[in-house]
């Protein structure tokens, strides 16, 4: 299971159908990996993404002690602030998996102040670990999980803005001015995000419908999230409801 030629799509009727099946790609995802190098390397935007993956606390073969977490995209915020993608997946999955703590990089808080330093900071972190596999000097992930905003944004990447035209061997960037709040972001560039083995968007609800309509079925229309490879798309029936993309049943995957 790696990068598809094209994004598959796969729609659920329920959250749980949602939740379930996101759980056993990610863990499956996991122990390719695990078996392949002997890690995992996993990043997570922001957004809701951490609650549908909520079917993996129960999972007894995920080996957490091989997982190396990274954000996608942060709020510039502190670390115990409501709006820390760091505190909402320590909260909902972190803290009740055991995973060592060492092994999460959320960002460094001496320079909330100075958007260019702390973008610089995380991509040194990158780079140094070397528990991350890469090619050239660019991590590869071995698996990306995105969210899509309703603007056609993913990451912190919004339509129009700076953060999309960063140079191919830019690791981090950041957005002063993100249209939605906190407006102060720090995110993965697009060929960091496009390094990736695999790419998964979770994405749910009616507000997001002609946005995946436009991903899926109008890429020529150049959206963020349309600048990214080629995906899994777990999405609920909400969300694909204006989507003529076809569907696959996540039994054939
Ligand atoms: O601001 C953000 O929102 C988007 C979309 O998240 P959602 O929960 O509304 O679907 C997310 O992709 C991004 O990482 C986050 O910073």
């Amino acid at each position: 299971m790696s990068t598809p030629s094209a994004p598959v799509l796969f729609s659920f009727p329920t959250k749980d159908g949602l939740r379930d099946a996101l759980s056993s790609f990610v863990a499956k995802t996991s122990a390719d990996a695990i078996a392949k190098h002997g890690s995992f390397a996993i990043a997570i935007s922001g957004g809701n993404v951490p609650k549908p993956l909520g079917g993996l606390i129960k999972e007894p073969t995920v080996q957490w002690d091989k997982w190396h977490v990274y954000y996608v995209d942060e709020r510039v915020v502190p670390l115990d602030h409501a709006d820390s993608n760091h505190k909402l997946c320590l909260d909902t999955l972190w803290s009740k998996v055991p995973i060592p703590q060492g092994q999460i990089h959320p960002i460094d808080t001496n320079h909330l102040d100075n958007l260019q330093q702390l973008s610089i900071s995380y991509a040194q972190g990158l780079k140094a670990d070397s528990n991350l596999p890469s090619s050239g000097d660019i991590p590869s992930f071995d698996l990306i999980l995105l969210r899509l905003g309703a603007d056609g944004h993913t990451a912190s990447l919004f339509p129009g803005r700076p953060a999309l035209s960063t140079s191919a061997d830019q690791l981090i960037t950041f957005a002063e001015d993100a249209p939605r709040e906190p407006s102060k972001r720090v995110t993965f560039t697009i060929s960091v995000i496009n390094n990736a083995l695999r790419v998964a968007f979770v994405c749910t609800g009616a507000e997001k419908a002609e946005a995946l309509k436009n991903v899926l079925d109008g890429p020529e229309k150049g959206l963020p999230a349309s600048r990214v490879k080629p995906a899994y798309w777990f999405v609920d029936d909400s969300a694909s409801a204006k989507a003529g993309y076809q569907r696959t049943p996540f039994d054939q995957l």
